[in-house]
């Protein structure tokens, strides 16, 4: 009998799938398996050590009932461990080992995992779901047998791994620490070479084909999405035909975004009429922006998140451009940042929309900026759109809370 384990708490999970999840057993009775390969291979029936008139219907009874357990073990033992349950899929858990855990700040770390077991599949596996759209995976905590989703980030020409790594399913992740969360203050607390195991992918949400422009708003580690989504997006497009991509990216903390330079320059307490890729010396502004968001960043160097950006933005000069924000600099992206980019338009009736914002980050943050995302039936729901990007009245757009 497979024994199944219940996740039982799983906020942040959008379908249904995610509340619970069976897993094979990771080993079984070396008694029993003893036992089964005994009586079933190495003992021919006509060999049986107890003839039917020494033993008594109970324990008969026992002792098919013993075997049978022990082969069900033994078979679940067995199929845990072919290379089905070696690539990552979205019905069971599969086990990973911890490669690395960097710090970016005091409160986040970048994650690097690898199969624990060798699956071909894996690699394909992600490549369709890059293909897709943002995506995510769901790590258990298995003492508390909760999950959470997290995100795995692309690999641009910043990333550490080698080709090889990547083509063993080598996968990399932001993640924060929440100093009272459960799962996330698990992850911070393992060593490497630990096991985590993980189900998956989730499709977050499928990028139209067709999208011409995407605003990603991102707080946090809402980054890793905006990441994925400029690296699917740009990677699946041809030269010519490629969208273009802002990302407005919120920090607390100023190493989690040292380094890191706005490219659209904006006056602190006004919007300007200038366009996203207004590059980043153009204006006096210019230089107040790049003085607040980081004042000494090329000297400090740049984050890991930075310079994962910065990759992505050089492998496809011109497509993407970043704004920074930093709560510790009290920079906090108000209405004025978006009107920049959200402008009012009509809305004709049933045309297909090319202008994709996407919101991403902490429950509150998606709720400033889009309003809540909504529970009904066990489901998380995008809900109305609300926010300050409501009162923009962005009607070419649409829009997705991730
Ligand atoms: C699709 C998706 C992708 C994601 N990707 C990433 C990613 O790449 N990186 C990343 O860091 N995060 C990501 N997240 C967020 C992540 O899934 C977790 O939500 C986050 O790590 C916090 O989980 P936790 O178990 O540590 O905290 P939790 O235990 O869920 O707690 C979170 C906070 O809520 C508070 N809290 C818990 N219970 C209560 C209660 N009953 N009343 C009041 N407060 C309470 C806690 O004190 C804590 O501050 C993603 C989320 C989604 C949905």
């Amino acid at each position: 009998m497979k024994p199944s384990i219940s996740i039982l708490h799983c906020r942040c999970s959008s379908s249904g799938l995610r509340s619970t999840a069976t897993r094979f057993p990771r080993y079984a009775s070396t008694s029993s398996t003893t036992s089964t390969s005994s009586s079933s291979s190495s003992s021919p029936p006509s060999s049986t050590t107890t003839t039917p008139s020494s033993t008594s219907p109970k324990t008969r009874w026992l002792a098919l009932t013993l075997v049978s357990l022990a082969a069900a073990g033994a078979g679940a033992y067995i199929r845990s461990q072919t290379p089905d349950s070696a690539t990552l899929n979205k019905e069971t858990f599969t086990k990973y080992s911890l490669v690395s855990r960097d710090p970016v700040s005091a409160t986040s770390s970048l994650f690097t995992l690898r199969p624990h077991y060798h699956s071909d599949s894996n690699y394909d596996v992600y490549e369709e779901a890059w293909r897709t759209g943002v995506w995510s995976v769901m790590f258990k905590q298995p003492q508390l047998q909760i999950g959470r989703d997290y995100t795995p980030l692309p690999t641009t020409a910043a990333t550490a791994l080698t080709v090889d790594e990547e083509n063993e399913g080598y996968l990399r992740f932001f993640i924060r620490k929440d100093p009272f969360g459960e799962v996330s203050r698990y992850l911070h607390s393992l060593d490497v070479g630990a096991d985590i195991e993980l189900r998956g992918p989730q499709i977050e949400c499928e990028i139209p084909v067709g999208t011409k422009e995407i605003l990603f708003i991102a707080g946090g580690t809402g980054i890793a999405p905006a990441l994925q989504a400029g690296y699917s997006l740009l990677n699946r497009t041809s030269e010519g035909d490629r969208p273009r991509i802002h990302i407005i990216w919120a920090s607390r903390l100023r190493a989690d975004c040292v380094g890191g330079v706005s490219d659209t320059v904006k006056a602190l307490d006004a919007p300007s009429s200038r366009s996203w890729f207004s590059g980043w010396f153009g204006s006096s502004n210019s230089v107040s922006q790049k003085e607040t968001v980081s004042t000494v960043s090329r000297e400090q160097g740049q984050s890991l998140i930075v310079r994962e950006l910065e990759a992505l933005k050089s492998q496809y000069p011109g497509q993407i451009t970043v704004d920074y924000y930093l709560d510790e600099d009290n920079r906090f992206i108000g209405k004025n940042d978006l009107a920049e980019f959200i402008k009012p338009s009509k809305e004709v009736e049933g045309q297909q929309k090319h202008k994709l914002i996407l919101v991403s980050g902490p429950e509150g943050f998606i709720s400033y900026m889009a309003g809540p995302k909504v529970w009904a039936q066990g489901t998380e729901l995008q809900g109305p759109l609300k926010g300050i990007i409501k009162e923009l009245d962005p009607k070419d757009w649409a829009v997705w809370k991730l």
